[in-house]
């Protein structure tokens, strides 16, 4: 196994697939070391095709350089809680329990985003309790390019397979059955979203970021990032220093969300991270980034792991389910 070191170590997964429990094993601990530091990791040797990342790649290229007039033929429906579609504006910091939502609003990412979901596939409809937001429901939005749709939809399941994956080493890491999160994981409700960040002809506002500090909201982001300059950075929290997430061919960046930190009783921490801007000498230059944002079934009961608590520890948090918890978070950030 290849580790190299940092706060965001790079970690390769090739000996966690190769059917030796043991190296399995040295991986999840490894894993389980770093969550426990900075949440953030960056992972090769992870199995997805070369061909399933570029496609999807290519497919968001095309889709973003459509006219303005072409992306807000797709415009998320106000009343979606999950915002599939082209994105509204907004700021993922507003969602940031002390953040001030008004204030945060006033200085929107200067990001555009396309958000895909699978319960808004026809054939999702058995993933949802009888009591969830039936709107939960609301079809995808395709763009009209050809191959488009069918890139999105490979790449979404190569992200299932390797999220189950890093699940499954997560439960190792944690002293749990290999198992443990399986079934609260297969109907998950998880939106993949392209961020593009164009260029920047005019000065971003004084404290406007291309995303607002912020920490990701579910169980794990799976995060693939183009090199661009303008990019990832992380808060070491240590040292109060924001340190930049290195861009490494073919891997993706991993890192944990709130929701998982809720779960593991915060042994595992959701750090904030954000996207800066070009220097005004490369504000000419753009960025992608995909974020597979995984999120457990709605009715995960997401209480205290069982691991993580003790005669000294008790749990910090009462249980909430998994599409509960992530609905409000998209209230405060985007909601009215
Ligand atoms: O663009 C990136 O590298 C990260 C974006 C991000 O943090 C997010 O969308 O939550
Ligand atoms: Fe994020």
């Amino acid at each position: 196994m290849t580790v190299l070191d940092g706060y965001v170590p790079v970690i390769d997964l090739s000996g966690a697939r190769s059917g030796d429990p043991q190296r399995r094993v040295e991986v999840a601990r490894t894993i389980d070391e770093v969550c426990r530091t900075s949440g953030f990791l960056v992972v090769v040797g992870h199995g997805v095709p070369e061909s399933v990342i570029s496609e999807m790649y290519r497919a968001t290229r095309e889709f973003f350089a459509l006219p303005i007039e072409e992306k807000n033929k797709l415009l998320a429906d106000p009343a979606d809680p999950l915002m599939r579609g082209f994105g509204r504006k907004g700021s993922l910091a507003a969602s940031n329990a002390d953040a001030s939502v008004p204030q945060e609003r006033a200085l929107p990412d200067i990001s555009e985003t396309y958000t895909y979901n699978r319960l808004g596939e026809p054939t999702a409809v058995d993933a949802l309790p009888a009591d969830a937001d039936p709107r939960l429901r609301t079809a995808n939005r395709w763009p009209e390019l050809p191959g488009f749709s069918e890139a999105y939809r490979a790449y979404y399941a190569a992200m299932e397979t390797l999220a189950t994956e890093i699940m499954r080493l997560f439960a190792l890491g944690l002293n749990l059955p290999e198992h443990w999160f399986d079934d609260k994981i297969d109907q998950h409700m998880t939106n993949l979203t392209a961020n593009y960040y164009p260029p920047q002809p005019v000065a971003p506002l004084p404290g406007q970021l291309r995303k607002g500090v912020h920490s990701d909201w579910g169980s794990l982001t799976i995060l693939y990032q183009d090199e661009a300059p303008g990019g990832l950075q992380v808060l070491d929290r240590a040292n109060d220093t924001w340190l930049d997430v290195p861009v490494v061919e073919g891997s993706f960046v991993i890192n944990i969300g709130d929701l998982m930190a809720r779960w593991t009783n915060e042994a595992w921490v959701s750090t904030v991270h954000r996207v800066t801007n070009p220097s005004r000498a490369q504000a000419h230059t753009e960025r992608y980034s995909m974020p597979f944002f995984h999120q457990p079934n709605y009715d995960a009961l997401i209480e205290c792991i069982p691991t993580c608590t003790g005669p000294d520890n008790p749990p910090k948090y009462a249980p909430v389910r998994s599409g509960e918890y992530i609905t409000g978070k998209f209230r405060r950030a985007y909601g009215d």
